[in-house]
């Protein structure tokens, strides 16, 4: 797995590859590993694939209650928190490896990252999964404060797509999400508009 997600003025960017793996066996190439939390609020998953399902179905279940007792939508920084928990209090019984990201009317575009082992840091932008190994030297020398979300949407295809051509657990489409005030915006890359390098 290949996932991103970056903040930006007004939002954030998410991203992610469409393999699932056991093995050397793909046993689903169109994957969809950006995951709604709320409308305002989505996850991108990596590790195992039962494990991370399950901890995004449980926080879901946990917002429900929290959306009735508060009478409003969650804040990004509590459902980041939500998954910090599970993470942790499980952390030797599953392999999950989240990004949390999303927009709140308090502080905005918001990105967090819950890598296995259940430690929870807000980021400008993170990157996670198996393929994410070979992109620290490009997101480090490409990254810039305060892109658009236009400059956001090509600087996480850029990236996913650079991975997927060279980690054997990354590959088939991107899948690319922009979330806002406004909503999410879903995209999706295939053939000739993958970025070629
Ligand atoms: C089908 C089936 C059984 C396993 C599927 C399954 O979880 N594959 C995993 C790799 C893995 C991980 C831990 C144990 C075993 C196999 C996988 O493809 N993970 C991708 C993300 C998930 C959310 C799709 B990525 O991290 O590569």
């Amino acid at each position: 797995t290949t996932i991103m997600a970056t903040q930006y003025d007004g939002g954030v960017v998410v991203g992610a590859d469409s393999r699932t793996t056991t093995g050397s066996y793909i046993a689903n190439r169109v994957t969809d590993k950006l995951t709604r939390i709320t409308d305002y609020i989505y996850c991108c998953r990596s590790g195992s694939a039962a494990d991370t399902q399950a901890v995004a179905d449980l926080v879901k279940y946990q917002i429900d209650f929290h959306r009735m007792e508060m009478g409003k939508e969650p804040l990004v920084k509590t459902v980041a928190n939500i998954f910090k928990q599970l993470c942790y209090d499980y952390r030797d019984q599953i392999t999950a490896g989240i990004i949390v990201a999303g927009w709140d009317s308090k502080d905005g575009g918001q990105v967090y990252s819950v890598p296995i082992s259940g430690m929870l840091q807000r980021m400008p932008f993170t990157i996670g999964g198996s393929g994410s190994s070979y992109l620290y030297g490009y997101v480090d020398a490409n990254f810039k404060p305060a892109m658009t979300k236009e400059q956001s949407l090509q600087f996480v295809a850029n990236s996913v797509s650079l991975a997927m051509n060279r980690d054997g657990s990354s590959g088939g489409i991107i899948r690319l999400a922009s979330i806002s005030k406004d909503g999410v915006e879903r995209h999706v890359l295939t053939g000739d508009k993958v970025p070629k390098f």
